[in-house]
């Protein structure tokens, strides 16, 4: 659905995308993952031909990005939604609707869509933010686009507004559309996309699978006499396959050994008190990969 090939975008001396090349393929929910300032929002200018690159290339449902084209499919929410404050919901939709040529039909559907069908005819201005939020999905859902594309759709919203959303693009997967969000919440990357690219200073530093850049599960062992436990564990998972934790041992390990490894430390005469499947937060991989070593005292300003 979408493919960038070394794609980057200067401004003046500042590097804000970085030979980026990615793939959104269809029907999946990408996440692409990065702190305040890192390019993800000039990433997607580009690719909806918002912005123009300064060297790289980047296609978008087979044609190059940012040439305008009748049957391109695709919605966006970038930067937030700008609507009149003074008219409806409805209203602000029939507006885009008639620009864009579309029936005030489709203003119903997308209404229904975003759940906004029972407030539409309430100002605008009223609204909250997480449904500010919604109808401004709803007008990139116009036209039902093969691709829908959404700058950080949860930013600023409440617990509820969030959960809202996260509803909202989990649904229009299922319905078969494909969705590209940025996002610096790791949580929730975590939780609704198929597939993560992790951008830092305009770099994209992976891209993978959820899973896959996870890593391996392990297992939280907790028992005792601890050396007796180790000796077991090392025995079972591989010498570089054990930890030492501030709570017990963690063994890279699947969740399904839990019961091979409980037995072989009873066998053993070690008393189990807990074995615990655990998997690392995408957040302990994100500061991995993007944590730079602390300076050394010698490169530190003196302290005056
Ligand atoms: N029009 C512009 N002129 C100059 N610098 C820009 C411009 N747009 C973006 N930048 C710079 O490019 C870098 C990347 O910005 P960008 O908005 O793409 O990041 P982001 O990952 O979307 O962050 P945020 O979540 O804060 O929007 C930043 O350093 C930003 O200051």
């Amino acid at each position: 659905m979408v493919t960038t090939e070394a794609l980057t975008k200067r401004y003046g001396d500042r590097v804000a995308v970085d030979n980026v090349s990615m793939t959104v393929r269809r029907g999946e929910v990408y996440g692409f993952l990065g702190p305040n300032g890192a390019g993800k929002t000039t990433t997607l200018r580009m690719l909806l031909g918002l912005v123009r690159p300064t060297a790289g290339s980047a296609s978008i449902l087979g044609r190059p990005a940012g040439r305008p084209h009748p049957d391109l499919r695709v919605g966006a929410l970038i930067e937030g939604p700008g609507f009149h404050p003074y008219l409806s919901g409805r209203d602000n939709l029939r507006t885009v609707a008639r620009f864009r040529g579309f029936a005030d039909a489709e203003v119903e559907r997308v209404l229904e869509r975003v759940d906004l069908a029972g407030r539409a005819t309430d100002k605008y201005k009223g609204y909250s933010l997480g449904m500010k939020q919604r109808l401004g999905v709803a007008a990139a859902l116009m036209g039902d686009p093969e691709l829908v594309v959404l700058d950080e759709p949860t930013n600023g919203l409440d617990p509820a507004g969030m959960a809202d959303m996260r509803a909202l693009v989990v649904d229009l997967a299922r319905g078969g559309q494909t969705v590209l969000l940025s996002s610096h919440l790791l949580a929730e990357v975590q939780e609704i996309c198929d597939r993560v690219g992790v951008i830092n200073n305009g770099r994209l530093l992976r891209e993978s699978t959820v899973a896959e850049m996870r890593g391996g599960s392990s297992l939280r062992v907790r028992a005792t006499p601890e050396p007796e436990a180790l000796a077991v564990a090392m025995r079972l998972a591989g010498d570089d396959g054990v930890r030492r934790t501030p709570t017990g041992l963690a063994l890279d390990l699947p969740a399904d050994a839990a019961p091979h490894v409980v037995r072989e430390l009873v066998q053993a005469g070690v008393d189990v008190l807990e074995v615990t499947p655990a998997e690392r937060s995408l957040e302990e991989v994100f500061f991995e990969m993007t944590t730079v070593p602390a300076p050394t005292s010698v490169d530190k300003e003196p302290v005056s």
